[in-house]
């Protein structure tokens, strides 16, 4: 059998313990527990100048290679923070309005995903399946085709894909869709997301490619990690510290896309509107810095220092703090038993690829005891967890009736929720979705490309 190649922008650092704040190394590193595979992307570094195409580092870890690329300044300036964080990130997360589109980091970001197929290309074998992943490297499939790469590639789309009329604000937007022809298979989170990819391949007479495979957890692995984590020092840290008050977590990146802003108010409208819980409840938002050079993710840090100053000044009591707000990362080790702590879970993205944290909440309870989750509509989780408490999560008045809903849900109720999302958690997998897409993978037509 062939070895797996997994192509990635973001790539784990293969020797440490905690992952990196990110869903695709999350749940990528979660499937890939069997067979022999490659793992190539970026190593995390820049550098100041290259001489030429880089050397990748090599490392060997278990049944996993890891071949990493250091990118320079100008290319990780144009090609990950302006072209694939400043416009293919907004737009793709239907917030047209926030794109900066320029020419020139389009170049860049062709001129790097040439730059990865030529680093890639003498590291494969002709009998390699190459898993290309996310929106970082629409073009690599192609590009690897130009240097006579006629191994099975398909592609992965973590984040959504909005309806055509919206993607088609980018300039040559066709040239996207025209990537898609390189790969066998086109894989994205929801059959929303297939659905509108490839009514966008249709409208542009190119030949339809998307199937929609849900990416999951380990929730056994992980249900083990939350009950150790429960021993720990944070966590009787964390418990200590409430005094009894109910626990309302949110753990997200810090960006735009999760809703943050909406959640806070949100909170500040269960406080105002129903005074009871005042005292009773703590929400700690864990938000670690994401792409922080980018604008709109530093507006986004002002707004939420503002908001929190504006919620704690005014609710706070010399014992009692409403909202604690982190923007350091914690490890995924120790926030494992912080879920299954947690009387609710607060996950409201205004859009959302996936969203792991909320399959982590779930396999983390309690059985006998387990929390509540609140889950936007708009995550790609939300067709899958359906018997959460599901919320509109620009109606800030709704999410004060969902958290005041969670706060007083009675056990049974609880349990019986819990019951049918945890069925779900346990469905789709990390692995299940990584061998279902391989499995359609093999399967697929070769494609015309090749
Ligand atoms: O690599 P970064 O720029 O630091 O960002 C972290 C990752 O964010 C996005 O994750 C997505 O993938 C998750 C797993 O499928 C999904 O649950 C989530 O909804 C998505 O937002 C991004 O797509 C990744 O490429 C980044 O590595
Ligand atoms: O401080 C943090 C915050 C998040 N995470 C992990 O980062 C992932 C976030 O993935 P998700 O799909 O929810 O969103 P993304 O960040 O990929 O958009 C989850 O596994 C979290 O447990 C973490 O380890 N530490």
């Amino acid at each position: 059998m062939g070895r797996l190649i997994i192509v990635s922008n973001r790539v784990p650092a293969p020797r440490e313990r905690n992952q990196p704040a990110g869903g695709l190394a999350v749940g990528l590193k979660d499937a890939l527990r069997q067979g022999d595979a490659l793992w190539f992307g970026w190593s995390g570094r820049q550098v100041p100048e290259m001489s030429g195409d880089p050397t990748p580092a090599i490392d060997r870890v278990g049944n996993v290679t890891y071949a990493t690329i250091d990118l320079t300044t100008a290319q990780h300036t144009g090609f990950y923070q302006n072209f694939s964080n400043g416009i293919l990130w907004p737009l793709f997360h239907y917030r047209v309005g926030l794109m900066n589109y320029s020419r020139l980091d389009w170049e860049m970001y062709l001129s790097v995903n040439a730059m990865f197929a030529r680093t890639l290309r003498p590291l494969l074998r002709p009998d390699d399946t190459i898993w290309i992943h996310d929106y970082h490297l629409f073009p690599l499939g192609q590009a690897l085709r130009d240097l006579g790469v006629k191994c099975r590639i398909g592609f992965f789309l973590h984040i959504p894909f909005p309806p055509w009329s919206l993607v088609r604000a980018l300039p040559g937007a066709e040239l996207l869709l025209e990537d898609m022809q390189a790969y066998d298979l086109v894989g994205v989170q929801t059959p929303e997301d297939a659905e509108n990819l490839n009514h966008a391949l249709r409208m542009n007479n190119m030949a339809e490619r998307a199937q929609a495979f849900p990416i999951g957890i380990d929730p056994v692995e992980f249900r083990t990690q939350a009950e150790t984590s429960m021993k720990g020092t944070e966590v009787s840290r964390l418990r200590d510290s409430l005094r009894g008050a109910a626990l309302v977590l949110g753990v997200d990146r810090l960006d735009y896309s999760k809703g943050l802003p909406e959640r806070f108010k949100g909170y500040e409208a269960l406080l105002s509107r129903y005074p009871e819980h005042r005292g009773r409840v703590t929400f700690l938002q864990v938000a670690p810095i994401s792409r922080g050079n980018v604008e709109e993710y530093r507006q986004l840090r002002c707004q939420l220092d503002e908001l929190t100053g504006r919620i704690n000044g005014a609710y706070s009591e010399f014992d009692w703090t409403p909202i604690r707000y982190i923007t350091r990362p914690i490890s995924r080790d120790v926030l494992a038993g912080f879920y299954r702590m947690a009387d609710v879970a607060l996950i409201t993205p205004l859009r959302d690829g996936m969203n792991l944290v909320a399959k982590e909440y779930i396999a983390a309870q309690d059985p006998a005891d387990p929390g509540v989750l609140i889950l936007s509509h708009f995550a790609g989780a939300a067709p899958e967890l359906d018997e959460a408490v599901l919320v509109n999560p620009y109606d800030t008045d709704e999410i004060a009736d969902a958290l005041h809903q969670a706060l007083t849900m009675q056990r049974p109720e609880r349990q019986t929720r819990w019951t049918a999302l945890e069925k779900e958690v346990c469905r789709t997998t990390a692995v299940s979705w990584a061998n279902d897409f391989l499995r359609a993978l093999d399967g697929a037509p070769v494609c015309v490309s090749s």
